[in-house]
């Protein structure tokens, strides 16, 4: 028999209420079935608004669907998906806390003993570049080195998923694309489940074994799902230069293209 998958989502539908007259209900993403393999590489791209978070939030068990099924190892899912790691498109570090501290944070409270907490967060932190900024508080790092600590504060928690919004989207290129090329190495080394949400196509190509393609809302589903056959290792950076990355851009962007038009027109015209 197959290995179960690492997460699946079963005809999960996700409704709202509030948006717009009283009483009115917002479905933001209906009939939605993915899967992510174990150690397999998933990105999901769509227009704004489309609910690819609100699909992150139900992975993680953050969020119950309003219908549908999520299994986690085969297992369904009920409350908070203890095998899941997330790492959010916002800062996630205790400004009170320095670098180590916050690396710590999640093994002390899950029980570990302070000095074996201590020592697996310091050799996180040397595997993520920041061995020697241990003591420093997130005011006193760059925004790379604050991305870096919160991957370091997401994997030393060992999840055998990890769920990614838009991790990186406040980074420059040249800081994105270290931390892109870092996450790789990482994940080759482990080979965890990965379910990254991301707006940057070419991000979502140069990392994944598989993009998902999401229609523009209300009840957005997946119409797409493309296999990224790229060979690994890659480097981010060289791997966009390749011509089939650029045939996997054109083929996907070609699905993607209307929806992303029609979720700026919706947005709009809710704004209107
Ligand atoms: N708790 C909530 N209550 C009401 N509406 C919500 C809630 N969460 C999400 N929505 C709505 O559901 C839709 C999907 O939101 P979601 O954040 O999942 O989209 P997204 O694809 O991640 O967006 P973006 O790409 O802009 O980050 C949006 O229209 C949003 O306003």
């Amino acid at each position: 028999m197959a290995a179960a998958a690492a997460i699946e989502l079963l005809d999960i539908a996700c409704t709202f209420a509030g948006h717009g007259t009283a009483g009115q209900r917002y479905t933001a993403v209906e009939h939605v079935s993915l899967t992510v393999g174990a150690g397999e590489f998933v990105s999901v791209v769509g227009p704004t608004g489309c609910g690819k978070s609100t699909l992150l939030n139900v992975a993680a068990g953050l969020l119950a669907p309003s219908r549908g099924t999520v299994r986690c190892f085969g297992a369904p899912l009920t409350g908070l998906n203890r095998r899941a790691g997330y790492m959010f498109q916002a800062e996630s570090l205790m400004p009170w806390r320095t670098a180590l501290g916050n690396v710590m944070a999640g093994l002390e409270f899950r029980g570990v003993p302070a000095a074996e907490a201590r020592a697996q967060a310091e050799a996180w932190l040397r595997r993520v570049g920041l061995g020697a900024f241990g003591d420093r508080y997130p005011h006193q790092m760059s925004g790379g080195m604050r991305k870096r600590a919160s991957l370091a504060q997401t994997l030393v928690l060992d999840p055998d998923i990890i769920l990614m919004d838009e991790p990186f989207s406040a980074l420059d290129i040249q800081t994105r694309q270290l931390m892109e090329n870092e996450l790789l190495a990482l994940w080759s080394a482990k080979r965890k489940a990965v379910l990254f949400i991301t707006h940057d196509l070419d991000e979502a190509i140069a990392l994944s074994d598989r993009v998902v393609v999401m229609s523009a809302g209300p009840a957005a589903r997946p119409i797409g799902d493309f296999t990224i056959d790229l060979p690994r290792p890659r480097d981010v950076a060289e791997i966009k230069m390749t011509p089939r990355f650029l045939d996997l851009h054109a083929a996907i962007w070609g699905v993607l293209r209307e929806e992303v038009l029609k979720g700026y027109q919706q947005q709009l015209g809710r704004a209107a």
